[in-house]
């Protein structure tokens, strides 16, 4: 018997680290996810809004307002408002025409008013949902739907430091930085809808790629951009509040290991009838009481008599709207279909965005990608594109790496040196054989190489044919086949490797024969069809 019980934890551990639920025991999640919103100013203040100036140098991003001295007041940032609205849209969720601003009261140094300007009785909006689906978010249910309860508008706190003092004998000080303080943050609170962690993470990597979209917040949550606090309970046990969760993997680990911690508790009767909140932080291995029940606290909530409510009409809900991109799904739905045909990793790729950098949003690269597809197409004799690969490789693999090498903007890109027009026009001349892949590549990169040295600002009118011609970049037509045989014999006896000639003719190494092109290449200066060489090749070493 007492084998047996011991034996217990241990059966679950392995289970629940498969992530796979134990049968009886329901796991129910809710999430409360605070944003910051990328806007130029802070929320009730003209300081700079940026948070992350911090490290270098603290408090440097404060104003009187913001520093709580006594006599001033907040003026709301409407740009903060507009970007609620365009994350209560995308989300389906009710607008409020008339919301409130109330103030939470608590006393900690990295509140100097003593309370939070926050939305509690009349908040920004009210219910909505985010869908996510087999296809697209990898959850086990064909389709899930995840319910907003409510958006509210909030300030940021400002930071705490805590470090040793450089004072002899005087322990452990607390910095406090003010840069964050009055940040504008989106609370965003879902119903308890998540029954399976695959959800929960679906859930954040949609809705991080949504705030980037929107161009509303980077959407980090290393860098605290976006902080999300795990509310946990297993069958009848009360609810348990995860903070401090730095990552998804630590999100995901703290689930896991709350949801093997409530089961034991409900295993061994060990649960009280308390229905008070208890909070939880995660050390990196366990969860651990960060406030007990006791130490509740009354926020003593009332309305902020210093700022007016936000009054909004339909209007400007419905040309707000009118603004927002399509739904990520039905992107990624639209490039996988007809005539685009993209693999769903390309697809993918094209709509979500992993990271928020400074050079191109997916939305621009979507657009810049359609546009150029319908112009290539479009420029072709039957109206028709043979392999409509070309367009999303050279977009996807050859533009972006060099972007990125250069550090160009996309949009920039776009307007002034390679409209999705030229890039067609580009592609048309690659595809019909005046120039080889490699030599095409090469000369991509070196007319951005050139537009970024002129410091990317002159709009350049490029002529392909003419750099093409200037570089001496044309493909040598009717290279006389004897002396192609003899070049490639030649490049076979130099390279003097039986051992890997062997291996290709056996059907060992049948890649190696890329190397024997690449010579090849280097030989004709890339003035050659890699194709060309390729067939030569096999037909000297007789491989099919
Ligand atoms: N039984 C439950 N199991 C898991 N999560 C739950 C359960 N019931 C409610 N929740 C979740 O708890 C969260 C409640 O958040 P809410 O902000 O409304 O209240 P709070 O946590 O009491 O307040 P505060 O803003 O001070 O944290 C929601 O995300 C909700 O989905
Ligand atoms: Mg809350
Ligand atoms: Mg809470």
């Amino acid at each position: 018997m007492l084998r047996l019980k011991s034996l217990i934890p241990l059966t679950i551990k392995r289970r629940i680290s498969n992530g796979n639920p134990i049968e009886g025991f329901e796991l129910t999640c809710g999430l409360e996810i605070h944003t910051q919103l990328n806007t130029t100013n802070k929320l009730f203040s003209r300081s700079v809004n940026n948070p992350f100036e911090s490290i270098s140098s603290p408090n440097v991003n404060t104003s009187y307002f913001d520093i709580a001295l006594p006599g001033t007041q907040p003026i709301l940032n409407y740009e903060a408002v507009l970007f609620a609205l365009k994350l209560a849209l995308s989300l389906n969720s009710t607008v409020n025409l008339s919301s409130q601003f109330d103030r939470k009261h608590y006393f900690y140094g990295d509140q100097p008013q003593g309370y939070q300007i926050t939305q509690h009785y009349h908040p920004f909006s009210k219910g909505g949902y985010l869908r996510l689906s087999k296809e697209f978010d990898e959850i086990k249910e064909l389709s899930k739907e995840i319910r907003i309860t409510q958006l509210q508008i909030e300030q940021d706190t400002a930071r705490s430091l805590y470090h040793q003092s450089s004072q002899q004998n005087s322990g452990e000080e607390t910095l406090i930085d003010l840069n964050r303080s009055n940040v504008p943050l989106i609370e965003l609170v879902t119903e308890p809808d998540f029954h399976d962690i695959l959800q929960v993470k679906a859930f954040i990597k949609k809705y991080q790629n949504l705030v980037r979209q929107l161009k509303i917040s980077t959407g980090d949550l290393e860098a605290g951009s976006i902080r999300i606090d795990v509310n946990v309970s297993v069958n009848e046990h009360p609810r348990v509040e995860l903070k401090n969760l730095p990552n998804t993997s630590s999100i995901i680990n703290a689930i896991k290991y709350e949801y093997e911690r409530q089961v034991n508790v409900l295993k061994n009767n060990e649960q009280d009838s308390s229905t008070v909140v208890e909070t939880r932080g995660w050390d990196g291995s366990k969860t651990t009481v960060l406030r007990s029940k006791e130490s509740t606290m009354d926020y003593r909530y009332m309305a902020d008599p210093e700022l007016p409510p936000i009054a909004l009409s339909s209007d400007v809900l419905s040309e707000v709207a009118k603004t927002l991109s399509k739904d990520a799904d039905d992107c990624i739905r639209e490039l996988m279909s007809n005539p685009y045909n993209l693999s769903k990793k390309d697809a993918r790729i094209m709509t979500i965005q992993n990271d928020f950098n400074e050079l191109y949003n997916n939305e621009e690269l979507r657009v810049y990608y359609i546009d150029t597809f319908n112009a290539y197409k479009g420029s072709t004799e039957d109206n028709e594109i043979s392999d409509p690969k070309i367009v999303v490789s050279w977009i996807l693999h050859e533009l972006l790496g060099n972007l990125k090498k250069l550090q160009i903007p996309l949009n920039q890109l776009s307007q002034n040196i390679l409209s999705p027009k030229k890039l067609a026009s580009f592609l048309n001349i690659v595809h019909g054989g005046v120039i080889s892949n490699s030599n095409a590549k090469q000369l991509l990169f070196h007319i951005l190489e050139e537009y970024k040295l002129g410091s990317c600002k002159e709009p350049k009118d490029i002529d392909f044919m003419i750099l093409i011609k200037k570089y001496d970049l044309e493909v040598t037509k009717n290279i006389d086949y004897n002396t192609l045989e003899a070049d490639c014999r030649e490049i076979i006896e130099t390279l003097n490797n039986p051992k890997m000639i062997e291996s290709i003719k056996s059907g060992k190494k049948k890649n190696s024969i890329k190397y024997l092109v690449g010579l090849g290449m280097r030989k004709y200066q890339g003035k050659i069809q890699a194709q060309e060489l390729e067939t030569m090749f096999k037909k000297i070493l007789n491989v099919k």
